[in-house]
Formats: structure tokens, C-alpha cells, sequence
């Protein structure tokens, strides 16, 4: 059996007494696109930094292509690809100069990269802007040649995440249409995503985390049948299993209260 993209094995996070992450064990495998998904503070951000050798785990390991991220950081970090939610860019630098830094990091030749570069920049819309500084751009577009950054050396595994936050909406398409297109020709994408059509339409296999746990996983049909019905959407799985529905009630009692019927 070939090695996966992502091998988690137990792998754990503390913040002090509190557990953020817990004991996750997760296979990727190659050319998968897999999202992740849970409610807010559920572990997503931590679990992705420690996968991408930003955050030391407490306990366990991370594998990348076999490589492990914390003894083997350089062999494990050239295959990875991470745009964080929140872009950290260089203000002082034009589009293309930060394209450039990045080739150089991955010590790329200029032909290895200049026409994926372009062809990133047009399927962004970011082709006349290329030049200008990175501080005059909008979030959107710094979201957007931070992507064109991760993808220009060619990563084997990227991970992404909220990569559709802050993107238009032809944007946000040319971007998912890229990532299977990716992913076919055998990229491994890890997304985290709130937005569950996204993970619904776009991913072959997604994990539910809850309170550090993995709490569900497997493709959108698995999910189905593992919680009973076939005609359930995502949105219907997520809530249920992340125990979100409990609050409708409470919706029911607040709007009541606003239409000034509350008994
Ligand atoms: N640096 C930190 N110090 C202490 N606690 C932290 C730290 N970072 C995260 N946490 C806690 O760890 C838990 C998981 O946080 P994390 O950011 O991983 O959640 P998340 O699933 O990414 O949430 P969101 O969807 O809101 O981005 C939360 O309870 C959070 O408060």
C-alpha cells in the first residue's frame, strides 16, 4: 500500500489544562481532497498548525509523504503548501515580487515557474494588479496571491484554510474548479471550511471535529448511511452530530419574544 499524504497517529494539543486537540489518528491519501469541518473552537486552526509544523503537538506525530514534520522538517516542509485564514504577507512587496520570494525559497528556476505564475495570477484576476503593492490590496486579493504563492512550487499536500472566505463568488469558483482539477492530477488538498456546500459539492472524504475529537468521517455518502438517511444534507449531519439543533429552541423562545407574543 502506497504511504498517505497526511498520516496523523494520536496526535494531541494542550494550551495549558485544556485539551484543544485530542488523540487524532487520520489517514489522507494521495490526490484526496478532504475537508474538515466543526463548529468554532472545535480545534480546526490547531489541528492544521500542528500538520503543518507551526504548532508543536503535545503528544503524537504528523506525517507528510512519509516524513515526519517535527524530525524531519525540510524533507516534510518542501512537499507542503499552507494559506492560514489570515494571510501574513510582506506589505512592502508587488504581487510578483512575492511569487518570486517563494520560487527562491523553493530554490525554483524562473522557467520551473514563470507560466504556472501567470496562468495563477490570470485564473485570479490579479494579472494587472501583479505589479502594484501587496499593502494596496484588498483582503480578497491578498487571500488570493497568497493561494497563487502556495500553488507556484508545485506543492505535493496543500492546505487551505476558510480559503473561500473573503473571495467573490467567481473567485471562490475558479478556485474550487482548480482544486479538483488539482487534485486529479494528484495533489492532496486538506481543507477547513464552515461553508458546508462547499464540503458537500467539492470534497471526497470529510472529518466532523468536535471538542478535539474527530466525530465523524468518511465521503458524503458514508456519512449518509452512517446517520441513517439518505436524504439528509451536510448542514442536517453537521448539526445534528455537533449537537447545533440544540439552540432552535432557544432561536424560537428570543424571536418570540421580539415579536412581543412571549407568554
Ligand atoms: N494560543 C492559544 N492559547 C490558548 N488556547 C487556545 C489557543 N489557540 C486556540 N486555543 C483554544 O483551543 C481551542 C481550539 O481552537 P481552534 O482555533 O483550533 O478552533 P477552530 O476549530 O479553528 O475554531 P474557529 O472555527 O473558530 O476558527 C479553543 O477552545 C481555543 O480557545
Amino acid at each position: 500500500m502506497s504511504v498517505p499524504s497526511i498520516k496523523l497517529t494520536e496526535l494531541t494539543k494542550s494550551y495549558g489544562k485544556q485539551e484543544a486537540v485530542h488523540s487524532i489518528n487520520l489517514n489522507v491519501n494521495k490526490g484526496e481532497l478532504f475537508g474538515f469541518l466543526g463548529p468554532n473552537g472545535a480545534g480546526k486552526t490547531t489541528t492544521i498548525k500542528m500538520m503543518t509544523g507551526l504548532l508543536e503537538p503535545t503528544k503524537g506525530k504528523v506525517e507528510i509523504g512519509g516524513s515526519d514534520i517535527w524530525k524531519d522538517p525540510i524533507n516534510a516542509k518542501k512537499m507542503v503548501a499552507y494559506v492560514p485564514d489570515q494571510p501574513n504577507l510582506y506589505p512592502k512587496l508587488t504581487g510578483w515580487d512575492y511569487l518570486h520570494f517563494v520560487a527562491s525559497i523553493f530554490k525554483l528556476e524562473k522557467k520551473e515557474y514563470i507560466n504556472k505564475a501567470e496562468e495563477l495570477l490570470d485564473i485570479f484576476t490579479l494579472t494587472d494588479r501583479a505589479d502594484d503593492l501587496i499593502e494596496s490590496y484588498s483582503h480578497g486579493m491578498k487571500q488570493k496571491i497568497a493561494i497563487c504563492g502556495a500553488l507556484v512550487h508545485n506543492p505535493d499536500v496543500l492546505f487551505l484554510d476558510e480559503p473561500t472566505v473573503g473571495l467573490d463568488p467567481k473567485s471562490a469558483r475558479n478556485l474550487k474548479k482548480l482544486l479538483r482539477e488539482l487534485c486529479d492530477k494528484g495533489m492532496t488538498v486538506f481543507i477547513t471550511t464552515h461553508i458546508l456546500e462547499i464540503a458537500e459539492q467539492l470534497c471526497d472524504r470529510i472529518g466532523i471535529i468536535l471538542d478535539g475529537s474527530i466525530i465523524a468521517l468518511g465521503s458524503m455518502d458514508e456519512l449518509k448511511k452512517q446517520e441513517g438517511s439518505a436524504n439528509r444534507s451536510l448542514e442536517d449531519i453537521f448539526l445534528e452530530l455537533t449537537g447545533t439543533e440544540d439552540q432552535q429552541a432557544l432561536i424560537s423562545e428570543i424571536s418570540k419574544v421580539e415579536q412581543g407574543d412571549f407568554k
